[in-house]
């Protein structure tokens, strides 16, 4: 069978990278994973040990609240909201929700009054159900948008509130779950033993994505796959680490940045999830690549020219779904006032591929040393793949940094100026 995702590395000519030559490294960090039992890799092994009835459960809620509602607000920060929001606007229509599923929109990660004015106004006519989700169960964001929106839930739905909100949290030490528990709403784990950014393919992901419409089923059994054809422990053979190697490579080199760049505009959250997983993953001591994203062809006329021409600090790395199954002609002209008969009767997924084959030219001739990922087709089996794929990159990457990858100890540091300037000026006030 081919292969469902490949790492290439197109200009050689920057690495010099037999990737053998970090075997020994990156077998000594597999076994490490694999036996780390105190350590939060739950998400490892985590679709190969999804059970039926977890995901069962999943399904009757997700399908009451699209019987039930006609939006689900989803309240959520980093890992808590960037995994479903990537998931489902890489697999949704552009201009409606999808066929099968209901809107699903996102508040709590950010603190701007306007967007949360707007968005309560835009339930009152609709009836909507919340799932707010959080791993520590207090991060500001996500806290105040569940008092807002649980509050007007109530006002709405008086008792029947309860029915309508949702929690995902972590099943052990939450101040979520202690309201939960106290109001008797519904709950849904997200295991102990995996953090946020890792988390996607929890109920985390999975209960806002089956609302959206995906099924789950393929999602996870795309993630199965890459856990088992990425469990080998050779370079050679793992395109996980090959991709891990590379971009270690990369740093030893300079390189401080890595732009992921696609060319679907559907992927952008896809680039969002993936700053997080490894920004914060990697981030730390002083060390790492600082992770930024593209969105092509947009970003060729703003972007493209520091890419091509600027400060030689960036490596490309691009995302390409070989097979995406909509598209449209572009029409032939009788009047060829635009002169743009040429490329009459091709479609637009062909110029688009044409425009990445000609980007990834340029700036290799430019001197970007050019990561490609290639994923066959744009659906939830192959997304649910490439998620996987990406983690345990990001783990085995971190650790070649010698990074630990599962904490984020820089966060707490604006968190407690946020906690002390908003004491004093309540005091003040
Ligand atoms: O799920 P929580 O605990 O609300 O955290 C949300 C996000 O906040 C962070 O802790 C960073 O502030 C992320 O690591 C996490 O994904």
């Amino acid at each position: 069978m081919a292969q469902l995702l490949l790492t290439t590395i197109i200009n050689e000519r920057f690495l010099n990278l037999d990737v053998s030559q970090y075997a020994s490294s990156v077998s000594a960090i597999h076994q490490h994973l694999e036996d780390a039992e105190n350590e939060p890799i739950g998400w490892l092994n985590g679709p190969l040990t999804m059970d039926e009835e977890y995901i069962n459960s999943l399904l009757m809620v997700s399908d009451e609240i699209k019987k039930r509602a006609d939006v689900l607000v989803v309240i959520g920060v980093g890992g808590s909201y960037l995994g479903a929001k990537a998931v489902q606007e890489a697999l949704s229509p552009y201009f409606k929700h999808h066929e099968n599923g209901i809107d699903v929109v996102y508040v709590g990660f950010n603190l701007s009054g306007a967007y949360m004015n707007q968005l309560i106004e835009s339930l009152h006519d609709k009836d909507f159900y919340i799932n707010v989700i959080s791993k520590s169960g207090s991060t500001m964001e996500s806290s105040l948008a569940f008092r807002v929106l649980r509050q007007y839930s109530e006002e709405r739905y008086k008792e029947g509130a309860k029915n309508r909100i949702i929690v995902t949290t972590d099943p052990e030490k939450s101040l979520l779950k202690e309201i939960a528990d106290n109001q008797g709403y519904r709950k849904f784990d997200i295991p102990t033993n995996i953090g946020g950014r890792y988390s996607l393919l929890t109920s985390v992901g999975l209960l806002p994505i089956s609302v959206a419409g995906i099924n789950i089923y393929e999602l996870i059994e795309g993630a199965k796959k890459a856990a088992i054809d990425l469990k080998d422990r050779s370079p050679e053979k793992n395109e996980a680490y090959r991709y891990a190697i590379i971009r270690h490579a990369l740093y030893a080199q300079g390189y401080r940045i890595e732009l992921l760049a696609s060319f679907e505009p559907a992927l952008s959250y896809i680039h969002e999830w993936w700053k997080q997983l490894f920004g914060e993953s990697e981030g730390k001591n002083k060390k790492g690549l600082f992770p930024a994203s593209v969105n092509y062809s947009t970003d060729l006329h703003s972007l493209g020219q520091f890419v091509q021409d600027g400060s030689p600090l960036l490596f490309e790395t691009f995302l390409h779904f070989k097979e995406v199954t909509d598209d449209y002609y572009i029409p032939y002209k009788t009047i060829n006032d635009d002169y743009l008969n040429f490329i009459s009767n091709r479609t637009f997924n062909e110029i688009n591929s044409i425009s990445k084959q000609g980007t990834v030219l340029a700036h290799a001739e430019g001197g970007v040393p050019i990561i490609q990922i290639e994923v066959e087709r744009l659906d939830a089996f192959h997304v649910g793949y490439l998620i996987y794929f990406f983690m345990k990159a990001c783990a085995m990457s971190a650790y070649l940094l010698d990074v630990y990858p599962f904490d984020q100890p820089g966060v707490e540091a604006y968190k407690k100026k946020i906690t002390q300037l908003l004491i004093e000026e309540s005091i003040a006030h």
